[in-house]
């Protein structure tokens, strides 16, 4: 399905989870082997995600050498990595797994190698399995975006849609064990 970024009248009520991380919390980890916020992914972004107020997360993300893409400055495509996954964090909120099926990045300044990229992201709100998301990036001054992305992600029973690749995963053991358990 293709489809432009529109966020629709008729939103359904949202309740932030009772399990959800606290505010300043860090938020679980979803899997360690993630290329966005895994610690165990020797190449990934390592995001660093906290819950915040009501529907919003923060996070940080050093820009290293390996993320270049133009002489000294970040790769397109290493940040909208970064979106996907700090915008991701906002259907944890609420509480249901959910996977992007929709992303849109606007790049407002170059992002220097060697900066420290700070992330706001948002719930725009919820309409059936669909989660709309908002997410700004920063160097310091959130009054300052340097980038902005918006997101749609569809909420997904685990276990039912990663059954059939569990086994392509280096934890592909350890998710076997938990997925089995009821
Ligand atoms: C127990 C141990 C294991 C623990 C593991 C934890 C897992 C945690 C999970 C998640 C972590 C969060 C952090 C991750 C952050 C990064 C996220 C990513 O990068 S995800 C990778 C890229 N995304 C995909 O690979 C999706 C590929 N797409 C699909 O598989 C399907 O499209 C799917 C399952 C999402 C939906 O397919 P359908 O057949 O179930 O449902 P239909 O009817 O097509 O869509 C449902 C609703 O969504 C709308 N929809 C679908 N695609 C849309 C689109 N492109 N734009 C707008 N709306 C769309 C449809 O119009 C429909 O809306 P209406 O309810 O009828 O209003």
């Amino acid at each position: 399905m293709k489809s432009s970024f529109v966020v629709p009248a008729d939103l359904d009520a949202v309740q932030r989870h009772p399990k959800a991380a606290k505010v300043g919390e860090r938020m679980r980890m979803h899997n360690p082997l993630c290329y966005g916020c895994g610690e165990e992914s020797a190449e990934g972004l390592h995001l660093q995600m906290f819950a915040g107020e009501d529907f919003e997360v923060t996070a940080t993300m050093d820009v290293a050498a390996r993320f270049e893409g133009g002489p000294g400055v970040i790769h397109g495509g290493v940040l909208s990595t970064a979106f996907d996954d700090v915008m991701g964090m906002i259907p944890l909120l609420i509480g249901p797994s959910a996977v992007t099926v929709h992303l849109e990045v606007d790049y407002q300044r170059p992002i220097p190698i060697g900066s420290q990229l700070q992330f706001t992201a948002k719930l725009l709100g919820r309409q059936r399995r669909k989660i709309y998301a908002e997410g700004i990036a920063h160097l310091g001054d959130p009054d300052e975006p340097v980038a902005t992305g918006h997101a749609i992600f569809v909420t997904i029973d685990v276990r039912e849609h990663f059954a059939d690749h569990l086994a392509n995963s280096r934890l592909a053991d350890e998710y076997k064990a938990r997925m089995s358990r009821p």
